[in-house]
């Protein structure tokens, strides 16, 4: 937990070392374009976009880790943000796992932002830490559900009709996004011990038996996943433009 004598210090960590095959073929997800700019930069626009976040930690393609550092030494980030490129893993969990090795000491808040969510609002960002300072050591920005969801067991062919086995009760769910913020003593206990492959960081935490809570996320920190959050992406972003200016 942070300590009240001092001012915390945040960093972000954003794996971006994901293939995007759900995506189809092309260059890697977080390097594809939306309006001309890569999503990864967006990204770490969003993230930068905060006063409190002073760190990003790119977790790149292993391949393309010289091409995303000179994407990034060509933008323009806020003077108080500085940031890291390091190859990323196997796995989005290995990824983050390499982008918490990589660092420096200083920083007792870290969140963990998908570059597939490169549209999160700042106001988002700063709610997640805000709670992280107030005391909680594991926080999730997350939507209640617009469709109903049911439990099956799987088909082991695809298409095939499967059985429903519950139907959970929806007003108890959430979907969850990130920045997902976390103390960084926790997040890396949760990264040491947890060796199951699991979807978000918080799940790992949660097997600590510590706490995370939920506060509201947003509509637009939706993940781009399929061909058709490319076309979401770029309407948020010609709205913004004709909203706001950029
Ligand atoms: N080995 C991996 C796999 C994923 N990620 C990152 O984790 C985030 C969430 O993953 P997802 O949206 O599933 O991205 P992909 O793994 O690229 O997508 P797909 O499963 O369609 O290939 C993305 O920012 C992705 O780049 C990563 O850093 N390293
Ligand atoms: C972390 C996450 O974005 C929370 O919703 C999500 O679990 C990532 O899943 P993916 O399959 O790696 O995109």
């Amino acid at each position: 937990m942070s300590d009240d004598s001092r001012p915390s210090r945040t960093a972000a960590v954003i794996p971006a070392a994901g293939r995007g095959v759900r995506l189809g073929p092309g260059a890697p997800k977080a390097l594809r374009a939306l309006n001309g700019t890569p999503m990864l930069i967006h990204a770490v626009r969003a993230l930068a976009a905060s006063r409190a976040v002073s760190l990003v930690v790119v977790v790149a393609p292993p391949e393309g880790a010289a091409e995303v550092k000179s994407l990034l030494d060509a933008d323009v980030l806020p003077e108080r943000t500085d940031f890291l490129v390091v190859p990323g893993g196997q796995s989005r969990q290995e990824s983050v796992k390499l982008g918490l090795v990589a660092l420096p000491p200083g920083y007792d808040i870290v969140l963990v932002h998908d570059a597939a969510r490169p549209l999160v609002p700042v106001d988002t960002v700063d709610a997640v830490i805000e709670a992280v300072r107030a005391g909680a050591p594991a926080v999730v920005p997350a939507l209640p559900l617009a469709d109903t969801v049911k439990e099956v067991e799987p088909a082991e062919t695809p298409g095939a009709p499967e059985p429903v086995v519950a139907t959970p009760a929806r007003a108890r769910l959430r979907a969850v996004q990130t920045p997902q913020g976390f103390d960084r003593e926790v997040l890396l206990r949760a990264h040491e011990t947890v060796t199951d492959n699991v979807t978000d960081d918080a799940s790992m935490v949660e097997q600590l038996g510590e706490q995370v809570v939920v506060v509201p996320g947003h509509e637009e920190a939706f993940k781009v996943t399929r061909p058709l959050d490319l076309v979401l992406a770029e309407a948020v972003l010609a709205r913004r433009r004709l909203t706001d200016g950029f």
